[in-house]
């Protein structure tokens, strides 16, 4: 599905990811670990072409979309729909209408300055906030949300790209545990329902064994760790972050002791923090 072929990122003398090379051949959940500096952004952003790479490929169906340019890059970045820590909405706008974003890119110049949605995109917008469980807000301002009702704003944004893949850049880091929690249960349920791979930067140990199928660990630009949660042991995150004996996992954990999602109607406890909670993503 997606090849990264010796890719590498300068900024001037430093180099920020460093010749790496890995495949993702069927629908996952894949989390990139490491800590901070160790390139997972850059990373993330040079698959939507957000940051330019300094060589490699990132292949698609054959295609190097690192040379995509025009109307192809832009369609490219459509595919793969990003959301950001900080949720990346417009305050004053309505939920819906920033819902209705993710489609500003399908039309032409002139529907999208006036922002002329068809009711069929509109409709679409309403499902798909109301799989994140938020539609009620659909009417209020989005800076009236509170941070966790954002960002699955964003997600309904990004799902209403119809994107083929999902990028998700530290999508719980501003949130406190229990939202951390709705967002990531949702994140799983797309790429469990919609078979879509969502590739998730996290700083946490605990939520990447928790929710991905496949975790990458990244120190210092390079891959040093490409395996399932299960081995994701401490000695591997040892690795990972550099550390020395006396490393804490504590130390990237968030408070949530979530297990993978199994089931969309897992209740939610704001006492047992088990996963999860929203309404049917
Ligand atoms: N626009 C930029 N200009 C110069 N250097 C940059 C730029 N963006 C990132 N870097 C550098 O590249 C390296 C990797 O940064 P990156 O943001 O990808 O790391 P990260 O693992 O995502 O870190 P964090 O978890 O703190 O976000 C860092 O040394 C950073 O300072």
């Amino acid at each position: 599905m997606i090849t990264f072929e010796g890719v590498t990122k300068q900024f001037g003398s430093r180099t920020a990811v460093n010749n790496v090379t890995f495949s993702i051949d069927k629908p996952q959940m894949v989390g990139i670990i490491g800590r901070s500096g160790a390139g997972k952004s850059t990373l993330l952003r040079m698959i939507n072409r957000l940051t330019p790479a300094t060589s490699g490929r990132i292949v698609i169906e054959g295609r190097d979309v690192l040379a995509l340019s025009g109307t192809a890059q832009r369609r490219w970045q459509r595919d793969c729909a990003m959301i950001f820590q900080q949720f990346n909405l417009v305050p004053r706008l309505d939920v819906l209408t920033n819902v209705l974003l993710g489609r500003l890119n399908m039309h032409g110049t002139l529907p999208s300055m006036f922002k002329l949605f068809t009711r069929e995109e509109r409709a679409q917008a309403l499902v798909n906030l109301d799989r994140l469980g938020i539609a009620e807000t659909a009417l209020q301002r989005a800076e009236n949300l509170s941070g966790g009702q954002q960002q699955r704003v964003a997600i309904a944004r990004a799902l209403t790209q119809q994107p083929r893949m999902l990028l998700a850049d530290e999508p719980i880091a501003s949130l406190d545990p229990m939202n951390a929690q709705v967002v990531m249960d949702a994140l799983k349920r797309i790429n469990v329902e919609d078979g879509l791979t969502v590739i998730c930067n996290l700083h946490t140990l605990d939520t990447a064994r928790n929710y991905c199928d496949r975790v990458i660990g990244m120190r210092d630009g390079r891959i040093v760790f490409d395996g399932g949660p299960n081995e994701l042991t401490t000695a591997a995150a040892r690795e990972i972050y550099g550390a020395g004996e006396n490393f804490d996992e504590a130390s990237t954990s968030t408070s949530l002791a979530g297990g993978r999602v199994a089931a969309p109607e897992i209740a939610a406890s704001a006492g047992a923090m088990t996963p999860v909670a929203t309404a049917a993503v």
